[in-house]
């Protein structure tokens, strides 16, 4: 079994931006958000540079690449205008997302399963560039099969519903996710995890041992309006690693 000692943190700072964007000047600045959690032990930065630029725009981008030392982990939609910019700066990863222009945040995974002849070519042109391509995708059996025939290196389950399930729902949700991360495992597949995480739902799923990184944002960034970042970040990461101690199995 592949079991990681350290489940790696990717910061995503693509809500010190939606409050930047709130009154269109440059404060609070999204790159020095990056930097700061560099310094307070994250192990990688996202963005999503949305097709509407609700938040992360072109330049931080070109910024986070030019000033942080992390690997960048460039959330996009699958297009040609993105593929583009992803083949520009060349981010050490590239997760493609589902995205709609009317959502509030992201919905749902991917249906890499329904898309596999319109993906095929974006994964092998991410990947024959030296970028690291993983899919974001719901912990279902269709889509890990279908996200590992297409050459994905690496899935990320969308842990929004667990997140947001009550009751039995909850344990259910997390069932799904635990089923998921155990066929990546057997497909080779390296899986990650994301989408509305926070402290009363990360330990849990750090439990499942196949686990590699996870990738939060929202959470973090409204703690650390009453914490500051760096605390948010230490909190998340003391959670993180008593659920990997106490793994299952
Ligand atoms: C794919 C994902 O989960 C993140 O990129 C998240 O979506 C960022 O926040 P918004 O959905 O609000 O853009
Ligand atoms: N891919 C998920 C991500 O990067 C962070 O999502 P959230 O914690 O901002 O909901």
């Amino acid at each position: 079994m592949v079991e990681q000692d350290r489940i790696r943190l990717g910061v995503n700072i693509d809500h010190v931006a939606t409050i930047r964007n709130a009154r269109g000047g440059q404060h609070p600045d999204p790159v020095r958000a990056a930097v700061l959690a560099a310094k307070a032990g994250a192990d990688g930065i996202t963005a999503h540079l949305r097709e509407d630029r609700r938040h992360i725009s072109d330049n931080d981008i070109e910024r986070l690449m030019a000033e942080i030392s992390l690997p960048l982990n460039l959330e996009m939609a699958a297009t040609e205008e993105m593929l583009a910019i992803a083949l520009r700066h060349k981010p050490a990863s590239s997760c493609l997302v589902p995205e709609k222009r009317q959502e509030l945040t992201t919905e749902g995974g991917l249906d890499v399963a329904g898309a596999e002849d319109y993906l095929g070519p974006y994964v092998e042109k991410l990947k024959a560039s030296g970028i690291s391509v993983s899919l974001f995708i719901d912990p279902e059996e269709s889509q890990i099969r279908a996200s590992h025939r297409l050459g994905a290196d690496k899935v990320e389950l969308h842990t929004g519903t667990y997140v947001e399930a009550e009751g039995e729902d909850h344990q259910r949700e997390l069932d799904r996710l635990r089923r998921g991360a155990s066929l990546c495992e057997e497909l080779g597949l390296e899986v990650h995890a994301g989408h509305g995480l926070n402290y009363d739902t990360v330990e849990a799923v750090a439990r499942i041992p196949q686990f590699a990184e996870f990738n939060i944002g929202h959470f973090l960034v409204g703690e650390a309006i009453f914490v500051g970042l760096p605390e948010s970040l230490r909190r998340m990461r003391v959670l993180m690693d008593r659920g990997r101690r106490n793994r299952e199995g």
